[in-house]
């Protein structure tokens, strides 16, 4: 029996891994793909974008959402039943793609594919990081030696580098093929800089090619034949010595409520709580006074960008939902208080 090729899209926070899955979707040529999506936080955007696009190409049932935590930590209760589902299906998917969790590790969804219900059917075609050349060019994962120092200071048990770098690193090594996304945002020479930096983390012989909103041909993303879960030694993770690994340094919570009639005033109160907290992402989908479609806000860094996709149905509840993603530490009472006040309702409870 033929094995489903597989393959994993890995990236920081608002590389553009929806964005990419989209374009592969839409140019799909008529091969039968599934999608596993998964994030970090509660509430699943990216499914929802996924399945919101209207499009042929991706009918619903064919999108499977992982919402109970990132994927490299519940492998064996969410993923492994849900991969089972797809193989199992009368009529089982040509290529299955994974988007994993901007935070996730790579490496032990991969090793996943060795256990035995799923070695035999289905294999990692390859692993391919999303790289946002825009947030690589603002420096946001180098290192920052004195903010690390300070907590070092603080908690003399903190074992490990900046984790926002040590993701960046360990989703590069575990590669077959990178992409360098958002091209549009930075120059010629930047982005040869970056390329040249990126090398340094990938593994021999690893290419980077670059993309414009993730608009890459399937021919190029699909079809690598790497078998990455045989060649595992060769993937290093910061992690290899710590399969106890978690999410303790990072944090998401949900603020959610009603119509609002405009959206200038929520934009300059996101561009303000950004400039003024550690966030790493926001995204949602907004109820807009008299308009009859969703509003999508996604923030990425400092750029806020906000577009209209499908209609709202006719028995869905016009709710907005904004998640909001940071380092742990986050002041969450302050930035959930304005972002409530933005959308019209009190602050949820659960909320530090
Ligand atoms: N300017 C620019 N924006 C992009 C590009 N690719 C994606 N974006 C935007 O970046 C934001 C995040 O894109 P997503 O595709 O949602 O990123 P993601 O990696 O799926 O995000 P998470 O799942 O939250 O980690 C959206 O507003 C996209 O429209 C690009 O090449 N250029």
């Amino acid at each position: 029996m033929s094995r489903i090729p597989t393959t994993v899209i890995t990236g920081f926070l608002g590389a553009g891994k929806t964005t990419l899955i989209r374009h592969l979707l839409q140019n799909a040529k008529g091969r039968r793909l599934a999608l596993i999506v998964n994030e970090f936080g509660d509430v699943g955007v990216d499914g929802e974008l996924l399945k919101g696009c209207n499009d042929a190409a991706c009918p619903d049932e064919d999108v499977v959402e992982l919402a109970n935590g990132c994927i490299c930590c519940t492998v064996a209760d969410d993923f492994l039943p849900t991969m089972l589902k797809l193989l199992d299906r009368p009529n089982p998917p040509e290529h299955i793609i994974i988007e994993t969790s901007g935070l996730a590790l790579p490496k032990p969804l991969v090793k996943a594919f060795q256990w035995p219900e799923i070695r035999t059917r289905a294999t990692v075609d390859g692993v391919v990081a999303l790289i946002d050349a825009d947030a690589v060019a603002a420096g946001r994962f180098a290192t920052d030696e004195a903010a690390l120092a300070l907590a070092r200071a603080a908690d003399p048990s903190l074992d490990h580098d900046s984790p926002l770098e040590e993701l960046f690193e360990d989703q590069l090594a575990c590669a077959d093929l990178v992409v360098l996304n958002k091209t549009d945002l930075v120059d010629g020479d930047a982005l040869a800089r970056i390329e040249g930096s990126l090398s340094a983390d990938t593994r021999a012989g690893v290419k980077i090619v670059r993309a414009d909103h993730g608009a890459v041909d399937a021919a190029v993303l699909l079809g690598l034949l790497a078998g990455a879960e045989d060649d595992l030694d060769a993937r290093p993770s910061h992690h290899d010595s710590d399969p106890d690994h978690d999410h303790d340094d990072f944090d998401s919570f949900v603020v959610t409520g009603g119509e609002i009639g405009d959206m200038a005033p929520l934009e300059a109160a996101m561009a303000r709580l950004i400039a003024e907290h550690d966030i790493l992402r926001i995204k949602g989908i907004v109820a807009v006074g008299g308009r009859s479609a969703r509003l999508v806000i996604q923030a990425v860094g400092p750029r806020i960008q906000q577009h209209f996709d499908r209609a709202w149905k006719a028995d869905e509840p016009r709710v907005s939902q904004l998640v909001v993603i940071g380092q742990t530490g986050l002041d969450q009472r302050a930035i959930a208080l304005a972002l409530a006040a933005e959308l019209g309702t009190e602050l949820a409870a659960g909320i530090a």
